[in-house]
């Protein structure tokens, strides 16, 4: 059973355990993220994350196969698709329709805490999970990593304190997501963020994530080790943003 939740976080995570598993023959080659970030040099490696909504205010309707056509087109190097429906408007038919479309890595962006989901993930054709150590049991995050990991999928393990920090250094995930957003109080923290991506082994790689608005914030996270940015609601603004992100 995952952690003790309050608030919409439980209720997000009481959903997700009884999404329903989608059974289909993957259609599509796995695109590994950790090779993608490691082979950017000549710009910043940008996950675009398509969102309509979240529970922190956005509520942004666009077409997907455009904003992911045109995020692949202007050199982000990963997709994260929302697949969560009730606090994020997503849904795995999102999923699927970005990855008949993109040859970049997508992410299945989701409150991943069953074995069903993961199978959704490699499916449907996404080539990375999210696992939150806030909402998950060390057990759980190492049965579901392991899984994930036999599939042929990359999972990034997703910190957004010390706390978290040190139960995901206890074992040899290779990437590790730091958000910026406290997923309880939804506040955006970048002092805080910039501190956790500072304690993390050079030997992992680095995404930092949430709140990023501007070319400034990349050039920041990148002085306290970030290898590649987990951008959404500024691009999910204005999608013309990633010429002068990239
Ligand atoms: O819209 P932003 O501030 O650019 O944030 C994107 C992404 O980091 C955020 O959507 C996110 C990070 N981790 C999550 C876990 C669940 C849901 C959403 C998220």
């Amino acid at each position: 059973m995952p952690r003790y939740l309050e608030g919409w976080l439980a209720d997000v995570v009481k959903i997700s355990l009884s999404r329903e598993r989608i059974n289909k023959v993957r259609e599509r080659p796995i695109y590994l993220l950790s090779k993608f970030i490691k082979s950017t040099i000549d710009k910043n490696a940008i996950i675009a994350e398509f969102k309509r909504k979240s529970p922190s205010g956005l509520n942004e309707n666009r077409d997907l196969e455009e904003y992911v056509k045109f995020m692949e087109e202007n050199g982000a190097i990963g997709i994260s698709v929302l697949t969560e429906e009730k606090y994020f408007g997503g849904s795995y038919s999102d999923l699927e329709n970005a990855a008949k479309i993109v040859k970049i890595p997508i992410l299945m962006k989701d409150f991943i805490v069953t074995e069903k989901q993961i199978d959704t993930a490699f499916n449907l054709g996404a080539d990375a999970i999210l696992l939150i150590v806030k909402i998950l049991t060390e057990r759980e995050l190492i049965n579901l990593y392991e899984y994930a990991r036999n599939l042929g999928l990359e999972a990034i393990v997703e910190v957004t304190d010390e706390n978290d920090l040190k139960i995901a250094l206890r074992y040899d995930f290779n990437i590790i997501g730091v958000n910026a957003r406290n997923l309880s109080s939804l506040e955006v923290n970048i002092r805080n963020a910039r501190k956790i991506l500072e304690m993390i082994p050079n030997d992992r790689i680095k995404i930092a994530e949430s709140g990023i608005k501007n070319k400034e914030d990349i050039i920041e996270l990148k002085k306290y080790g970030a290898d590649a940015f987990l951008i959404g609601t500024t691009l999910m603004k204005d999608p013309n943003k990633i010429k002068e992100l990239i």
